[in-house]
């Protein structure tokens, strides 16, 4: 089970890497980085094991955040009660193939378990994303996602490619976006 001290911490440089792609069939260590990777997010979702195993809770968690510099990460978008989750599974070899003009942000801006010290500000990214990945089985998936699930995909896949959410937050005004950029809660 992956707990608060697997979690790699920003300043180790594997959070600054280009992770490396993911073969199919996927070996059983991969397998269980993917399983293990969900549990986590699920486990963090839940208010009484989240305070039992003393983690912080998250809608994502990418490879490299555990010190595997692959291409595969794990989304749980949570939905409100009783509604089916706007987006859920284990995203391997994703690439955004179209997005967007129009931008997207958090009101509350963004948090990373690997970054231990809040940093605020808003997180320009792309509202509206087509995004084409492979799951667990090797099946390719093209989908079309947008607001809070398009944002988390994103976040995501900027680990895999060694970028950080702060990255994007404007230092002269970290409450500045562009014209025309949604905020969402
Ligand atoms: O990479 C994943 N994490 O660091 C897990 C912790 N952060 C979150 O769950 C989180 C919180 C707010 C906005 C976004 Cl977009 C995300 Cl992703
Ligand atoms: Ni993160």
């Amino acid at each position: 089970m992956i707990l608060m001290k697997d979690i790699v911490r920003d300043g180790d440089p594997v959070l600054r890497q280009e992770a490396a792609k993911v073969s199919f069939p996927l070996s059983e260590e991969d397998q269980k980085l993917a399983d293990d990777m969900m549990e986590y997010l699920k486990v963090s979702q839940d208010p009484d094991l989240c305070k039992k195993y003393g983690l912080r809770a998250g809608v994502g968690l990418a490879a490299p955040q555990v010190g595997a510099s692959k291409m595969m990460a794990a989304v749980l978008v949570p939905s409100e009660e009783g509604t089916k989750s706007p987006f859920t599974d284990v995203i391997i070899n994703p690439v955004i193939i179209s997005h967007s003009v129009q931008s997207g942000a958090l009101t509350e801006g963004e948090g990373c378990l690997s970054v231990d010290k809040e940093v605020p500000g808003f997180v320009p990214r792309h509202d509206r994303i087509t995004l084409r990945y492979q799951d667990t089985t090797g099946e390719t998936h093209k989908v079309r996602l947008k607001n809070y699930p398009a944002i988390v995909c994103q976040h995501e896949i900027d680990h895999l490619h060694g970028i950080l959410f702060y990255d994007h937050i404007n230092h002269d005004n970290p409450y500045e976006v562009d014209e025309g950029t949604i905020m969402f809660e």
